[in-house]
């Protein structure tokens, strides 16, 4: 029996659990998650999100039964979206940075409730706006890029007024991150709020049910003039490296699963900078449809997909899974 040679044995390198995870760069921890949670302007609502199993929209009245045992388990961090069902839409999308409005009040509520949580909040207009889409259109439907970037960083501001640890722009105008970093600035909130930049956002077929949970699906038209065009490397790069130029404190890349290459391309680009992936939507009910089909174990998947975004270059992950994963890393 011919025995192998040296240079072909590496199974002995991880043969036990323990020597397993040394293998990683990486490991997943409870201080990486941030959670998307959605906010209504419903102020005792509790309604689950079909589209998003085990995922609701939330009052403010109920964010303590919501996120306090959450906190208890090791949650340190949420995004919080705005899904305003009340408020009247128009195209500026004036209800953004109402002070009575939902992502106010709950930025105040969580701050006051819990010190210790990082609270970011996504910034877009397409919520809040009549027309659906994520900022001001000319009137030819186009996107009409000064004004957008303008109303993004007013918004933007207001959420850091009211306490936001974080704004996380996710519209993809130009020259948003510019404009919010100025704004922030000189309003005194340069050194007391983080800019984390959606940069390589894409225009991805993922976001389904978050459009169905946040109600901003465009009323004509799609968003392929501004989120990147998914086959585009070069791009996302251009838009890592333009975010990292304008003053952006964290870039991220959404989605994160179809996108590893494009987190790996952000890690090289920005390597002193945190680097976000968003586990999107879509990601997350084909992972949760996945497993109810028998196709894989729920729990085994979610780790795989999560640490695939780790072994690609990100340090944060915003997830759907994250109450999920409090529970998860415990075992
Ligand atoms: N600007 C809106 C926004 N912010 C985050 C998501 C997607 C998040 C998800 O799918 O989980 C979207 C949807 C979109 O751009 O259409
Ligand atoms: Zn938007
Ligand atoms: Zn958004």
């Amino acid at each position: 029996m011919a025995s192998l040679d040296i240079s072909s044995v590496l199974q002995g390198g991880y043969q036990h659990p323990l020597s397993r995870s040394w293998q990683a760069k990486r490991t997943l921890t409870k201080g990486m998650l941030m959670y998307p949670i959605f906010i209504t302007d419903d102020p005792d609502a509790h309604v689950e999100i079909p589209s998003l199993p085990g995922q609701a929209r939330w009052g403010v009245n109920k964010l303590e039964e919501f996120i306090g045992p959450l906190v208890q388990k090791g949650l340190k961090s949420v995004i919080l979206f705005g899904v305003p069902l009340k408020a009247p839409k128009d195209p500026k999308g004036t209800p953004a940075d109402d002070v009575e409005g939902p992502v106010i009040l709950a930025i105040k509520k969580l701050r006051a409730l819990y010190p210790d949580l990082y609270i970011a909040t996504d910034v877009c207009l397409c919520e809040y706006t009549s027309h659906g889409h994520c900022g001001i259109l000319n009137e030819d439907g186009s996107i009409n890029s000064a004004p957008s970037a303008a109303r993004i960083a007013e918004v933007a501001l207001a959420y850091a007024r009211a306490g936001a640890h974080c704004v996380a722009p996710s519209d993809m105008m130009d020259g948003r991150i510019k404009a919010i970093k100025r704004a922030l600035i000189d309003n005194g909130f340069g050194n007391r709020c983080t800019l984390m930049s959606y940069s390589a956002k894409f225009a991805s077929a993922l976001y389904g049910p978050f459009r169905d949970a946040a109600g901003s699906a465009p009323s004509f038209g799609n968003r392929k003039c501004y989120q990147l065009p998914p086959q585009a490397k070069g791009l996302a790069r251009r838009a890592i490296q333009r975010d990292v130029n304008e003053g952006a404190d964290i870039i991220m890349v959404k989605p994160a699963l179809p996108y590893l290459d494009v987190i790996q391309d952000a890690a090289e680009l920005a390597p002193d900078h945190p680097l976000a992936c968003y586990q999107v939507s879509g990601e997350y009910a084909m992972v949760v449809a996945g497993a109810r089909a028998g196709v894989y174990d729920l729990r085994t998947m979610a780790f795989e997909t999560c640490e695939s975004m780790l072994r690609a270059g990100c340090t944060l992950i915003l997830t759907y899974f994250t109450p999920q994963f409090l529970d998860w890393l415990d075992e």
